[in-house]
């Protein structure tokens, strides 16, 4: 009997699964199918939007196999699974970076391009997810890419916020917010799974009882309750089949319409609870540091930190467990104190709903979470009125009182008659309206609490936590941040990435140490001269697309001194400023005053609410408008303030740069990551003696590092000693003339009065040293222009600072959470061919 037709065929021609095949002829069917069957549209009614969707979906396809499978491996070996519980993911665009991380970039743009498409114009279309305000949110998306290429079982929970960080335009040179409808054109890389919603109480009471037991319980009677419904992204691991999860909570109605209140009449209260529910994770509170105590912003941590919890808790229960060993089989990592509710809710959970003796359940929960502090900002630290906090989680509060009264025993045994210190640890601020403290909560149900960087971590144990260092040392330690150099490299900067691996290989990209091989081509005089030319393509392509955004014209020739980060005063964007006024002023003092030709490129959003730092833009772009169209100046300074900084344009601006501005005061920028990105893509860092900027010099050697400023203790002897800003002001005549200029209107069409808020902020006060820290500045520039000259030792410091970055990789600090906080190590993933298997 002759086998049926098509099998005869297929024997003949080997067609491949439209699904999984790599071949270029598949991924052209597979793109082509996918434009049909999932956009619904044939080429000539194509957009470039639907051919996006229609690669997305093709390359999705081809990493749904490690997804699933990974899945399963999970379910099958009872894994341990780190949970990363962050209020924000900044984790850019996915096309490139999947392709990358998939190892199938080549396939697909030779397939695309023999479809007659551009991959770079599709590349373009997509839409970033800017679910994160800055480093907080770029570290998390940074640490969930070095989890999986490190084949560590992981889960990222966070909120699906409907609207992200705003979206900037920059009208007058002043900032305009734009909401950010990052899903209006769908969302390919992400599955729905109504399937694991879980419910979420707000308000109400609690009321205690008596159980059949006779045992004392607790219930909570809510005033509402919302659904919370889960969206899952894969996220892929660098060349390994591991591909973890991120759970993105969002928030619906538990019953879209009321009838009884339709019924009597009351059409509004028929729908509140619904569009209540839906705003609980609409939008992104666009606030980097300081915090807005609005109620919504608690009931959005409380919403995602109890999906998450109740949904670790289903995993571990449905695979046999009972909740003993949840501390065995979850590390929970709360990245700031946003999810630090999350140790009350595990407690209510073990004791409420799953019957736990209070011992045994703060046992479980100490065990379980780790806590990591991003700032010192005294304004950034969180802390909810009581009677806010008691209205929306009244059994919440209960288990706060509860934690805290045990916990101030411990603190009276070792401290007896302190009332001191009871007060400066207990998690009640008993101050004023009293305050829940955040991150006493944290430090008292974590077994461990870390910092950023070595100098942060250090200082938290001098004075934010001192106390609780003293009482609790063993739970102290340190993860420096890192970055991953997939996307921050091999997406960012293929040139590099290229020439890099064409002398040492492509390990580096697994193991960033391997770099330091590059040191052995520092005196090959060909290497140093293809890395200056891949620079100045680099350089180039941005010039073009400042040209093509803002219609200015910047040479590649030009040094360009980079500064991209939020706005905020302790980053002092405006110091820099006043170095650019004051080499106008040289100029124009002696025009032919020959100085290094500098493009100065600044770039980040500013909180809304946030005047001072929505007035540094200003002046940004008011400087910029002068400097840029003075004839006397020509060539030799121009400034560009980039609109609506993110993800996608900082894989623009890092690799260009040739020199990184790190110039916050000593002691206020926690780490900084953006720091890291500038030097691993060869570009020099100015930088005072703060957050990773020491650990960076101290690995590229403090010859290829621009050092200035007063350091933290020297900071602390000023201002014990009294710092007067108009000391500074009156004995520096270029830093007077600069501060005049301003003040005269001379950048604001005569308007004086424009900058005084900020003038006088320097003048009278000067809290974060601009004008302490401006002479060193300065004199730290001239040598920066001084050694950007001689371009071979130049190129010599830029290999340098890329070859010695090794440590500042997400996957060095991903091992130390491993081994220091998670305990946990990795599970390779075998893949099963699914199609085969099923076939
Ligand atoms: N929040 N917060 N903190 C920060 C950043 N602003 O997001 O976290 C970042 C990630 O840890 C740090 O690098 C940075 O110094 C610190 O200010």
């Amino acid at each position: 009997m002759n086998p049926p037709l098509n099998q005869m065929l297929q024997s003949q021609i080997q067609i491949e699964d439209d699904r999984t095949g790599l071949s270029i002829e598949t991924l052209r069917r597979a793109i082509a199918d996918n434009l049909f069957y999932i956009q619904g549209k044939f080429p000539a009614i194509a957009t470039k939007h639907d051919y996006y969707m229609a690669l997305a979906y093709t390359v999705r396809d081809r990493l749904l196999h490690r997804w699933l499978n990974t899945l399963e491996v999970y379910l099958k070996q009872d894994v341990k699974l780190v949970c990363y519980l962050s209020a924000e993911y900044l984790v850019g665009p996915h096309l490139v970076n999947n392709l990358i991380n998939l190892g199938i970039y080549e396939q697909i743009r030779q397939a695309v391009e023999e479809s007659g498409l551009n991959l770079q114009q599709l590349i373009n279309t997509e839409e970033e997810p800017g679910l994160g305000n800055g480093g907080l949110g770029r570290l998390a998306s940074c640490y969930m890419d070095s989890l999986a290429s490190l084949e560590i079982p992981a889960i990222g929970y966070g909120i699906r916020y409907e609207f992200g960080i705003f979206d900037q335009e920059i009208k007058d040179g002043w900032q305009v917010e734009i909401t950010d409808k990052w899903l209006q054109d769908g969302n390919p890389w992400e599955i729905a799974r109504p399937e694991a919603a879980v419910s979420v109480k707000f308000g109400g009471h609690t009321e205690s009882y008596l159980d059949d037991q006779g045992n004392y319980r607790v219930r909570w009677l809510p005033e509402y309750i919302v659904k919370g419904i889960p969206y899952d992204t894969p996220i892929l691991g660098y060349k390994v089949n591991t591909a973890n999860s991120m759970r993105l909570w969002t928030s619906e109605a538990c019953e879209s319409f009321d009838f009884q209140r339709f019924n009597v009449g009351d059409y509004y209260g028929a729908v509140d609870r619904k569009v209540f529910s839906e705003n609980l994770t609409k939008v992104l509170y666009p606030n980097d540091e300081p915090i807005k105590g609005k109620e919504l912003r608690l009931q959005q941590q409380y919403f995602f930190v109890s999906c998450s919890l109740q949904d670790m808790i289903r995993i571990h229960l449905n695979e046999g467990n009972t909740l003993d060993n949840f501390a065995e089989k979850f590390a929970v990592q709360l990245n700031d104190t946003h999810p630090s509710i999350g140790v009350a809710e595990l407690m209510r959970l073990l004791i409420d709903v799953h019957y736990y003796p209070w011992e045994k359940a703060w046992e479980i929960t100490e065990k379980t979470f780790g806590f990591t502090n991003h700032t010192l900002l005294p304004e950034a630290l969180e802390r909810w009125p009581l009677g806010l906090f008691g209205h929306l989680l009244p059994r919440h509060l209960e288990i706060i009182y509860e934690i805290n009264k045990r916990f101030l025993d411990q603190v009276r045994l070792k401290y007896p008659g302190n009332n001191e210190k009871l007060s400066s640890l207990s998690l009640i601020d008993e101050r004023g309206d009293k305050y829940v403290r955040m991150a006493h909560l944290a430090c008292v149900g974590s077994h461990k609490i870390n910092g950023v960087a070595q100098l942060h971590s250090e200082l938290l144990k001098k004075t934010l936590l001192k106390d609780f260092y003293e009482l609790l040392p063993e739970k102290f330690t340190n993860v420096t941040n890192g970055v991953t150099p997939r996307r921050w490299m091999v997406v960012s900067n293929p040139e590099l990435s290229q020439l890099i691996s064409s002398k040492i290989g492509e390990n580096w990209i697994k193991n960033l140490d391997e770099l330091r091989k590059l040191e052995g081509f520092i005196d090959d005089g060909g290497f140093r001269q293809q890395w200056r030319e891949v620079k100045r393509k680099v350089k180039q392509d941005l010039a073009q697309y400042i040209h093509d955004k803002l219609g200015i014209i910047v040479s590649p020739d030009s040094l360009f001194d980079v500064q991209v980060k939020r706005l905020h005063e302790y980053k002092r964007q405006h110091l820099n400023v006043l170095h650019i006024i004051t080499l106008y002023n040289r100029i124009k003092q002696n025009p032919n005053l020959d100085i290094t030709p500098r493009t100065f490129i600044f770039g980040g959003k500013a909180a809304p609410g946030y005047h001072q730092a929505k007035l540094i833009i200003k002046l940004i772009n008011s400087v910029g408008d002068i400097v840029n169209h003075d004839p006397e100046i020509g060539e030799r300074l121009k400034v560009v303030f980039l609109p609506d900084y993110n993800v996608t344009l900082g894989q623009r601006v890092y690799p260009a740069a040739d020199l990184s501005e790190q110039i916050s005061t000593a002691g206020k920028e926690a780490s900084g990551t953006g720091n890291m990105k500038f030097s691993l893509n060869g570009a020099l860092t100015i930088g005072t003696f703060d957050g990773a900027n020491i650990e960076i010099r101290e690995e590229v050697g403090e010859e290829n590092f621009f050092l200035f400023g007063l350091k933290t203790e020297e900071i602390d002897q000023l201002r014990a000693q009294g710092y007067n800003p108009q000391d500074y002001y009156n004995s520096n005549p270029e830093l007077k003339a600069a501060i005049d200029l301003i003040n005269s209107g001379f950048f604001s069409h005569g308007d004086g009065g424009l900058f005084q808020l900020l003038i006088n902020s320097l003048l009278y006060l000067d809290h974060y040293l601009l004008f302490a820290d401006y002479q060193s500045y300065l004199d730290c520039q001239e040598r920066v222009s001084q050694a950007y000259k001689d371009q071979e030792h130049w190129t010599r410091m830029s290999i340098l600072n890329t070859a010695r970055m090794g440590k500042f990789s997400s996957d060095r600090s991903i091992r130390e959470y491993c081994d220091k906080i998670w305990n946990t190590s990795p599970v390779p993933i075998q893949m099963k061919d699914y199609v085969q298997a099923d076939g």
